[in-house]
């Protein structure tokens, strides 16, 4: 498969990740969104430095996106990391309070440590951070109980810093930090374009759609193909079934075709499909 052309911005990636920084240094809790069809494109090698050693989250959002077979497998394998994951649907909701609930129990022993030093309690500061789309701005609105961030599909700016409480216990800064592209990885950019977690306009929506393809053949998750389209790309290379359905449905119309795959993917017509498996265990 050819190496599809993401482009970036360097200037961009280093604003970004001195925001997130600026963010992370106000908070004593970090509750980092990743996105349960690619929890590894959705995570970044520098994150750990950034956090040190604030108390950290993990949420694996859009698990409504990924059959509960592989959230189960993704369960395990993060626990076995050391990691103790949070699965939720930002959009509807599910599994909010206890990552709220989590985030406040943290504030126990900050608490605690005030109290020995003769200081007043106070509520625990969290920020919610992530790479662009994954769901922030609706955690933050579950977290709340209300529509208060905008929550769309598309790139977010970070706006100005301001703390917003959720509970006596909690306070959020309501602008998400937002997670710059990982540079270094092609495999995890092509994954991020194809879960719209980059803008449109830095990649090539045809090669996009082919690795799309390509990924749920090698993970087979090719069914929904089948149901939505009448035919499965077993054979066909990415490339070809692209142009196979370009063809029939389109007359040949590529960009149009590729449009189509990839909107059905990220709506969930295609079915659940997660474009990532943790490793198995050697066990
Ligand atoms: N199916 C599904 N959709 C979700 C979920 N969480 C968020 N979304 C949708 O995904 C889109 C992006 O969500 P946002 O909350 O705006 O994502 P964000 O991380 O704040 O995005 P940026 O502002 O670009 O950084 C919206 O249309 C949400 O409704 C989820 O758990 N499941």
């Amino acid at each position: 498969m050819p190496i599809p052309a993401i482009q970036w911005y360097p200037g961009h990636i280093a604003k970004a990740e001195r925001q997130l920084q600026e963010q992370v240094k106000k908070v004593d809790v970090v509750l980092e969104v990743r996105d349960a069809r690619i929890p590894f494109a959705t995570y970044h090698p520098l994150l750990a430095t950034w956090i040190g050693n604030k108390h950290k989250l993990l949420i694996v959002n859009r698990v409504d996106a990924i059959p509960p077979t592989v959230r189960e497998l993704w369960a395990e394998w993060f626990v076995s990391q050391g990691e103790q994951p949070f699965f939720a649907n930002a959009q509807q909701g599910t599994g909010v309070a206890a990552i709220s609930k989590a985030a406040q129990s943290v504030g126990v022993a900050i608490n605690q440590k005030r109290k020995e030093r003769g200081m007043l309690p106070r509520p625990v500061r969290a920020v919610v951070i992530g790479f662009p789309n994954v769901g922030k701005s609706a955690l933050i609105n579950r977290l709340l109980n209300k529509r208060v961030v905008e929550s769309a599909r598309r790139a977010g700016v970070t706006k100005s810093l301001r703390w917003v409480r959720i509970s006596d216990r909690l306070e959020l800064l309501d602008a998400p930090g937002i997670i710059p592209g990982r540079l270094d990885d092609q495999a995890a950019a092509v994954k991020l374009a194809i879960c719209d977690d980059i803008g449109e306009a830095g990649y090539d929506r045809q090669r996009i759609s082919a690795a799309l393809i390509e990924l749920c053949q090698e993970l087979g998750y090719v069914a929904g193909f089948e149901d939505r389209y009448g035919s499965i790309p077993t054979t066909l290379s990415g490339e070809e079934y692209l142009h196979q359905l370009a063809n029939e449905k389109y007359r040949g119309d590529l960009e149009r075709t590729s449009h189509l795959i990839l909107n059905d993917f990220r709506t969930g017509v295609l079915g659940s499909i997660p474009l990532e498996l943790p490793p198995k265990s050697n066990s």
